[in-house]
């Protein structure tokens, strides 16, 4: 998305996060996110999101570089910005006695303009759940009521880490269906998920990070396209790979065979694709079990990790205690 800097509510720049002990958790990483936009935020465990979420939302000073929400610094400039942000972190942590209600009330008596209870627990179906106590929810309906306190105060920009962990397919559609509802409203989310299908169904632009640094950015469709589609079928009865077409004149950069099953690599889907079914048709034989298909998100994103874990350094990751010094 090409966005004026004017028009980048999240705009961020080389950005670094040092914990004691000098171990760099997020290694000067870019991005930006535009008015209405949903950016997710990938990663490998321990890739540096939380770090950087926390960062964004000014909870703590970055080490270097700088962080603009709606214009201003989250940490020197909090009072100016958090009233304009909804926060869901992953452990809500309410108290467990309250009920539903009392917990929604207690946290609008913090909140400036905060929905009507109501609204705000019909937002997100607990509508039915109000009287009960905290300790009695599902782990799914707890991270509903989550989502209803950060949306509490009609957010520009909503911060969502893992919003959907734990909730069931249902609970997870109703999720994605709310969180499109409210971006189409203008809302800005910044959403880090480990679900990938969740990425790939609700964002317009991602950056996977690794180690603390930017390894793929781009839109969903982007960064798939950076790996390799696959082919894979059965060998027709009486055939060899070394039957086929050659396969390098057919842009396949790589197969593998396991029992009769051949699964071919290539950048060039529709290329390879016809060449191969040119071949059987001139060879009068059938393809069993022909699946044709683009990366998914989930296998560039796992492609990208085994990558980036061969040009990996260790070493310094090893020496690091629990505490912030920036
Ligand atoms: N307070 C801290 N002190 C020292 N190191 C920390 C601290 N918090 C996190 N780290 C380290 O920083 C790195 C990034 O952690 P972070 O929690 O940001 O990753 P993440 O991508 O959110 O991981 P996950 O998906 O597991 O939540 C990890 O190696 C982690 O061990």
């Amino acid at each position: 998305m090409n966005t004026t800097t004017e028009e980048r509510v999240i705009d961020v720049t080389d950005l670094r996060r040092t914990y004691a002990g000098g171990f760099e958790a997020v290694r000067g990483i870019t991005f930006h996110v535009g008015k209405g936009e949903l950016f997710a935020l990938l990663g490998t465990n321990g890739a540096g999101k939380t770090s950087t979420v926390e960062l964004l939302e000014g909870l703590a000073r970055p080490a270097a570089g700088q962080v603009r929400i709606l214009g201003h610094d989250p940490y020197a400039e909090r009072t100016a910005v958090r009233p304009r942000i909804g926060v869901m972190l992953q452990e809500g942590g309410f108290p467990a006695e309250l009920t539903v209600a009392e917990t929604v009330r207690m946290w609008a008596g913090c909140t400036s303009g905060a929905r009507p209870l109501g609204e705000a627990l019909e937002l997100v179906g607990l509508a039915k759940r109000a009287g009960v106590r905290v300790k009695q929810l599902s782990g799914g309906e707890k991270r509903r009521l989550d989502l209803a306190l950060a949306l509490l105060g009609r957010p520009e920009v909503l911060f969502l880490d893992e919003p959907t962990t734990g909730l069931d397919a249902e609970g997870r559609a109703e999720t994605w269906e709310l969180v499109r509802e409210l971006r189409d409203r203008g809302t800005t989310v910044l959403l880090t998920t480990h679900y990938l299908e969740e990425a790939e169904s609700l964002a317009e632009r991602l950056a996977i990070l690794h180690e603390g640094e930017i390894a793929a950015t781009g839109t969903p469709a982007e960064v798939t396209a950076s790996q390799p589609s696959r082919i894979s079928f059965e060998l027709p009865e009486g055939y060899f790979v070394g039957d086929l077409p050659p396969l390098a004149g057919l842009g396949v950069t790589g197969h593998d065979v396991v029992g009769r099953t051949v699964q071919l690599r290539t950048p060039e889907l529709q290329r390879a694709a016809t060449g191969l079914l040119l071949w059987a048709q001139q060879a009068g034989v059938e393809l069993r079990g022909l699946d044709v298909r683009s990366a998914s998100l989930e296998e560039a994103f796992l492609q990208i990790a085994r990558d980036m874990r061969g040009g990996e350094h260790g070493d310094a990751h090893a020496v690091r205690t629990k505490e912030t010094v920036a």
